[in-house]
């Protein structure tokens, strides 16, 4: 898998290690997949790997835009902030998926790692942003993002994953182990979408 995705210049910069992949025992991974695919090898012609500075230019942020607000994000704003995140070693894990027949993301989804003192100063993880684009759904891209992430969480020995999703998707995170707390409440003050 990572034969094929060396850093050649500015635009291939990684947001963070690819070899990271490498340390998930595949046997781990939660779901079943039809068609030879796994989460390592999501499909021909489409590779799974970590977020690149030159994914500004293959339209990583039109794919967030069917998931949620974006914005008006200059370039300039997406390294500016690219930074920012690569510089927070073992935090941000944003994983996409390049249909590379079309230079395009067509599946984006990101661990984020919270260290904490609590629970042995280790880290709890969420999972974000996790959205596939509307002509590559139901190919099991969705289930293959989820699952790579849940696993990585683990090896990066968090105690915990967590995530917050609409009532229609709680079937589909259900399939990966999750589960609704019965004591927790979510709670939010929103300043602005
Ligand atoms: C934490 C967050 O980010 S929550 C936000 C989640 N994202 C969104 O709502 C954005 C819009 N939706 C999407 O991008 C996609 O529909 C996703 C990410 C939810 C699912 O991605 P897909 O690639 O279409 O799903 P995928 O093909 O992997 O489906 C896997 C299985 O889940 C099932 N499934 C897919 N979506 C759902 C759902 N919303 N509810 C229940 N089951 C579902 C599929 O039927 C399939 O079942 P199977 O394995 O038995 O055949």
């Amino acid at each position: 898998m990572m034969s094929n995705i060396q850093e050649n210049g500015y635009n291939d910069t990684y947001l963070f290690d690819p070899e990271v992949f490498l340390r998930i025992d595949e046997s781990k991974f939660k779901s079943d997949y039809k068609n030879d695919v796994t989460p390592l090898k999501p499909g021909v012609n489409l590779q799974i790997r970590p977020l690149r500075l030159g994914d500004f230019d293959k339209g990583f942020l039109d794919l967030l835009k069917e998931l949620t607000v974006v914005g008006d994000v200059s370039q300039e704003q997406f390294i500016t902030q690219f930074n920012k995140m690569k510089a927070c070693s073992d935090t941000y894990y944003i994983t996409v998926i390049e249909d590379t027949s079309k230079s395009q993301i067509i599946g984006t989804a990101t661990l984020v790692m919270e260290k904490k003192f609590i629970h042995q100063a280790t880290a709890r993880a969420r999972i974000e942003d996790v959205v596939v684009g509307n002509d590559y759904r139901g190919l099991q891209l969705g289930k293959v993002l989820v699952d790579l992430l849940v696993c990585l969480s683990q090896v990066l020995g968090c105690y915990k994953v967590s995530l917050e999703c609409k009532e229609h998707n709680v079937k589909f995170y259900a399939m990966f182990g999750f589960e609704k707390s019965p004591e927790q409440n979510f709670m939010q003050i929103r300043f602005f979408d």
